[in-house]
């Protein structure tokens, strides 16, 4: 690992705290709970793990998140992750989680976002690393149930910043949520949805101008599509990329396809994030790594997509100032001034 990737303060902006479940961790929490699983041991789980589009993942991933029953569960599935991006030097997370997945087969949503809001705490008051919670809905179910899931989480409001929009993406267009969407809006919270992923580059627009988010998870699909990469770069939209998601997802073919160092160099607002990275190979670092080595890019583009990273998150503008400062005189310490 090369230590100007692994010292680089980071922003992480794409991460789904279900996809952090370690198969270490599944059978932990399966022998806690009783729950038998389909699977003799962790190295059978971990075989399991290969994918052949975002379906043949979700299939895996549902399952297995089925042994995270209580407000521990996720209290403890939450710091193993903060543990982790702490060692790899990410200074704020804004974390997604997936509630249906979970009251689907009768969690309390209050066991869910109280556990994850209890590690978030303790992180931001042992370390500082500060955080956001998104709640995203599953598109491949109903908009109805979406409106049923936004209604639940009523009396957790003060804990969740945003909404989301994730699961499989194929014939569940953003406009089937936009009714969701408003309400959402109308009770102030802030609006991100997966768009572009596997999907076409008119589902970024749609969920641009019909949901009216303010950042796209994924979007990669826009590298297709020149005038949508015009007007995204002109807005500055944040798109939260996965690299080794997209890899593991068969999205790319290999790494040195893959468009980030295009889309950063069009002007747009790319970022790097690692989705769901017990599943996809590898945290922040890793994801770092795979485009140095990957990609070829250089300390001084990986240096601009972390400072992208702050640009795009929802910390106050002092607080971003602080963190802009600090990974800029990282930068000039390793003899990189940007221009600007
Ligand atoms: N990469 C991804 N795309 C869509 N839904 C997801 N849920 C968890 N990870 C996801
Ligand atoms: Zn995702």
């Amino acid at each position: 690992m090369s230590t100007f990737i692994s010292e680089l303060p980071k922003v992480e902006l794409h991460l789904h705290i279900e996809g952090t479940l370690e198969p270490e961790m599944v059978f932990a929490l399966a022998r806690r709970n009783g729950i038998t699983l389909d699977y003799q041991d962790e190295s059978a789980l971990k075989a399991a793990y290969q994918f052949a589009d975002l379906q043949s993942f979700l299939d895996v991933y549902y399952q297995g998140m089925q042994v995270l029953l209580t407000e521990q569960d996720f209290f403890d599935l939450t710091w193993a992750y903060l543990v982790r991006a702490y060692a790899d030097r990410v200074r704020h997370v804004e974390i997604f989680f997936d509630p249906q997945a979970h009251t689907g087969r009768g969690v309390p949503l209050a066991a869910v976002v109280s556990g994850i809001h209890r590690a978030l705490e303790q992180a931001r008051q042992q370390w500082g690393l500060t955080s956001r919670l998104i709640m995203s809905f599953l598109r491949h179910l109903s908009e109805a149930e979406a409106f049923e899931t936004l209604h639940h989480a009523e009396p957790f409001r003060q804990q969740l910043s945003g909404i989301g929009l994730d699961s499989a993406e194929k014939g569940n267009p953003p406009t089937k949520f936009s009714q969701v969407y408003a309400a959402a809006r109308e009770q102030g919270y802030r609006l991100v949805a997966h768009a572009g992923e596997e999907g076409p580059a008119g589902y970024i627009r749609d969920a641009l101008d019909i949901l009216q988010v303010e950042r796209i998870d994924h979007g990669v699909a826009a590298i297709t599509d020149p005038p949508l990469m015009a007007r995204l770069a002109q807005e500055r939209i944040p798109l939260t990329v996965c690299p080794l998601s997209n890899l593991k997802l068969n999205v790319i073919k290999s790494m040195a396809e893959h468009p980030m160092l295009q889309l950063l160099h069009a002007g747009l607002c790319v970022t790097v994030n690692s989705d769901d990275p017990a599943y996809f190979g590898g945290y922040m670092n890793a994801n770092f790594e795979a485009l140095q080595q990957g990609l070829g890019a250089s300390n001084e583009e990986l240096l601009q997509l972390a400072l992208n990273g702050v640009e795009a998150c929802w910390l106050s503008p002092e607080e971003k100032a602080v963190l802009t400062r600090e990974i800029r005189d990282y930068g000039e310490q390793a003899g990189i001034a940007l221009q600007h």
